[in-house]
């Protein structure tokens, strides 16, 4: 299986002095193509800084990170740029949009950056995807003027511009309720199923149950897996048992 990912051996250390330290002691882990991953472990255990060193957001002080077999600290700051701008997409708990643009100007705007002629065929295809994740209707409104789970459909809608390789979701459905919640991980399962990586973050065992691989995090190290099938849209309570047994078997 290809590897989209391979982190080796990552540290990352914070602060000065007395107060330095290592968030991420030394982590090592790959992800395949088209793999859906769940990164779990309590508040403080290295689970953003992890991701976040994985997508070339922020340097590692060690190890390193391979992104579709380039390693990141050999690239310049522009190819990186264009990486994570063409092949990453990123997804918060909280889309950070811009307030005088609509929703559909809000989801073309990064595709735009170098692409000024193509506007029309961009314009088409942020349409597809706001129609496939239910907010056709929504292109004209201001971002004020609808739920938090439509705007995160706008959130995962401009992530999917650039057709990446992977998808960085950190809690993403962390600010919505549970029926806003299921809906958004029924449209990452379909992202899934397309072909494109997930790597989330999160503390919800009901959305981790629904990757094929968790991996739990403690004080900056991965200390345990748990494998699973990927989700076919049965068996959810059984899985998030199992999600939930594992958590409590290794105190998470
Ligand atoms: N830029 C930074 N400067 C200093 N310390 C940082 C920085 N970023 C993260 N940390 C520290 O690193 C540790 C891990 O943070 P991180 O956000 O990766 O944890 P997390 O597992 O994602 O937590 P949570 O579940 O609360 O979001 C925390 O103690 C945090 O305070």
């Amino acid at each position: 299986m290809k590897k989209i990912i391979i982190g080796e051996n990552i540290v990352k250390s914070f602060g000065e002095g007395d107060e330095h330290r290592n968030v991420l002691d030394g982590v090592s882990v790959e992800i395949n193509e088209g793999e859906f991953v769940a990164v779990m472990g309590p508040s403080g255990s290295g689970k953003s800084t992890l991701m976040f060193s994985l997508s070339g957001n922020d340097g590692v002080d060690d190890g390193k990170v391979v992104f579709d077999g380039k390693d990141l600290s050999t690239v310049g700051e522009n190819e990186l740029s264009d990486i994570r701008r063409t092949k990453m997409g990123f997804i918060f708990q909280q889309p950070t949009m811009l307030k005088n643009l609509n929703i559909l100007d809000n989801i073309i705007l990064p595709s735009m950056r170098g692409n000024g002629k193509n506007t029309a065929k961009i314009s088409e295809k942020a349409r597809a995807l706001m129609k496939r994740v239910g907010i056709a209707e929504l292109e004209t409104r201001d971002i004020t003027q609808v739920s938090g789970g439509q705007l995160q459909r706008a959130g995962i809608c401009r992530a999917l511009m650039s057709s990446p390789k992977i998808i960085f979701g950190d809690e993403p459905t962390g600010a919505l309720n549970s029926k806003s919640a299921h809906e958004i991980m029924d449209i990452f399962s379909e992202i899934n199923a397309d072909g494109t990586a997930i790597m989330l973050v999160t503390h919800d065992a009901k959305v981790a149950a629904r990757t094929e691989r968790i991996l739990f995090m403690r004080d900056g190290i991965i200390v345990s897996e748990l494998k699973i099938p990927k989700f076919d849209g049965t068996d959810i309570d059984h899985r998030v048992e199992e999600v939930t047994a594992k958590m409590l078997e290794i105190g998470i």
